[in-house]
């Protein structure tokens, strides 16, 4: 049964969307098809349309008129499926099926009446977003810029001929970045816009060529589905370690808001990585709804991330808004059209990977945070509430903007470590996360890997080194028998000594050259999640809202 077949009867919608080489079903019936293309046929196509150029060693490199998300260009059409269940407001913004109607027809009009005769080339690919064959989504892209085709066939998950032959796609994602929505006429925020409607089972997006949205658009869906069969959506990386005891190996999580360190950890040599960025919490275990990871490239240190370095120089690889030198080399270094420098790359390019995409529970969870303060301790243990308390805060702080002139760090809260991907009240996901964590019986733990001995302009970001030793440490047991000592602020357990780690830089107090600027910085960001936590604290326990941080730093 497919994911939403019981809503599908209830609502008298189709069961999926036509497989046929046409495209009639969305009105488009002038335009040039390319069905299932491989990577030849889009690298061609990708340099015959001058959307891109081949970098030395073979990946194809472009660049983007947007080079990140828009968040606030979301839109989910609200009606009888929609309205009581999504938590509106914050990044859901309902639009109403009359506006997605409308651009849906404008869309298919760019298309029939596209310059040359055959109107214009559009890209179709079926493809999985999701390993577990109980809980996938089937999803065809019809796309009109060759680098998106194959950004998605490197992404999602590839059907084997089998599947292909009777593939029957449960979404459509019609992505047309050169149509640009006018928001006085099209009710829309401005000329770009991601709409998803459930009922249709369609997502809409125009205006921005960024490929991360065709990615991020369907992990909102999955989002939306999945808690209401009991699976858990998380914005989280997933690896396994050895099998040393028979069991298959223990399984980590590592939630994190992006720059946190999702990818960059979770594709350790020593361990067999899951994947990179979204995965779903079964009764049976943990399954990626990917096939391929997104990886930023900024500053990539070829000796420090040797499996992601190659990703950068191998034939396949798409390379998004990376500067390549006169003779194709990429620089990773220049970050002169956006920090946010990527290469999304199947799965498969690294070392060690859990083929099939799935393994058992968790034995251990790692929030991941970029404090950019330099309070929160590189590594502690949490208690079962402030599990629930850092999940619903979900934060992070960014480095300041370097052009604005801003030397404060950015705090940000996102809820479920992923407030723009997740359509329902965040209560539903804490809910269905601790069900599961005290089902599994997994540790939970808190890592900075954000500044240390000091905030952003004074200290320094913590080493890649030294977290994964902290990380190695906790998922290997290796903090079992340790001491752990209690900081004040948050009330967060924090281990005496981790093997490969100098003592001075466990806690974050004793790694400050003043601790009593410390003690002020820490009291400011208390207060901060205090403050974000007033909209929370009426829905949950009493026992998570006493673990709050207390500014007094009597916890
Ligand atoms: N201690 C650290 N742990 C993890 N990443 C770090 C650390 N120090 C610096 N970094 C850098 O921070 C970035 C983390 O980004 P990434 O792994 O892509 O995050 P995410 O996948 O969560 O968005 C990378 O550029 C990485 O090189
Ligand atoms: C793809 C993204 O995710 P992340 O930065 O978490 O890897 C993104 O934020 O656009
Ligand atoms: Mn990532």
């Amino acid at each position: 049964m497919s994911l939403t077949s019981a809503r599908q009867e209830a609502t008298g919608l189709p069961d999926s969307h036509p497989t046929t080489a046409t495209l009639t079903d969305l009105g488009i019936h002038n335009a040039t098809l390319h069905l299932q293309p491989g990577v030849t046929e889009l690298y061609e196509a990708a340099l015959r349309r001058g959307e891109g150029r081949i970098a030395a060693g073979g990946p194809l490199a472009v660049r983007t008129n947007k080079t990140g998300r828009s968040p606030k260009d979301r839109f989910i059409v609200e009606d009888d499926l929609t309205r009581d269940a999504v938590w509106w407001g914050g990044f859901n913004t309902p639009i109403s099926p009359v506006v997605f109607d409308r651009l849906l027809d404008k869309m298919t009009a760019y298309i029939n009446t596209g310059a040359n005769a055959d109107g214009k080339e559009l890209f179709v690919q079926h493809l999985f977003a999701g390993t577990d064959p109980a809980h996938r989504l089937g999803v065809r892209f019809v796309q009109e810029m060759a680098y998106h085709s194959l950004f998605v066939r490197n992404m999602f998950v590839r059907p084997s001929a089998e599947e292909l032959a009777d593939f029957a796609p449960d979404w459509t994602v019609l992505n047309l970045p050169g149509f640009r929505a006018d928001p006085v006429q099209d009710g829309v925020r401005s000329d770009t816009f991601i709409l998803v409607n459930f009922s249709r089972k369609m997502v809409l997006i125009g205006g921005t060529e960024y490929a991360g949205e065709n990615k991020k658009a369907i992990f909102g869906v999955l989002n939306f589905l999945l808690p209401e069969r009991g699976v858990m959506p998380m914005h989280c990386s997933a690896n396994v370690g050895a099998d040393i005891d028979g069991k298959g190996g223990d399984v980590a999580l590592f939630f994190g808001l992006s720059g946190t360190g999702k990818t960059t950890l979770s594709a350790d040599p020593t361990r067999a990585l899951i994947g990179d960025d979204e995965h779903g919490w079964t009764d049976d275990g943990v399954f990626n709804f990917e096939g391929g990871c997104y990886a930023k490239v900024i500053g990539l240190n070829a000796e420090a991330e040797p499996d992601i370095y190659r990703t950068t120089h191998t034939f396949g690889t798409v390379l998004e808004n990376v500067v390549l030198g006169s003779d194709g080399t990429p620089d990773l270094n220049d970050g002169s059209l956006t920090e946010n420098t990527r290469s999304a790359y199947p799965i498969d390019q690294i070392g060690n990977i859990v083929e099939a995409g799935r393994a058992g529970h968790p034995r251990n969870i790692v929030f991941l945070t970029a404090d950019a303060y330099g309070v929160l301790p590189p590594i502690s243990r949490l208690t079962p509430e402030q599990t629930m308390y850092f999940f619903l805060s979900g934060f992070t702080a960014k480095i300041p903007g370097t052009e604005d002139g801003i030397t404060e760090p950015q705090p940000t809260f996102s809820t479920c470590f992923g407030a723009p991907f997740m359509p329902r009240h965040p209560g539903e996901y804490a809910r269905l996360l601790a069900q599961k964590v005290q089902a599994s019986g997994a540790q939970v733990w808190l890592v900075n890997t954000g500044w240390t001995g000091g905030m952003y302009g004074q200290g320094k970001r913590m080493s890649i080194r030294h977290t994964r030793a902290m990380l190695n440490a906790a998922l290997s047991g290796g903090l079992d028998g340790v001491t752990f000592e209690r900081e004040p602020h948050f009330g967060l357990e924090i281990p005496a000594q981790v093997s490969g780690v100098p003592d001075g830089v466990l806690n974050p107090r004793d790694a400050w050259a003043d601790a009593a600027a410390y003690d002020v910085v820490a009291r400011k960001l208390a207060r901060m999640f205090r403050e974000n936590f007033k909209r929370f604290e009426s829905g949950v326990d009493g026992a998570v809202t006493a673990s709050m941080p207390d500014p007094d730093g009597q916890n």
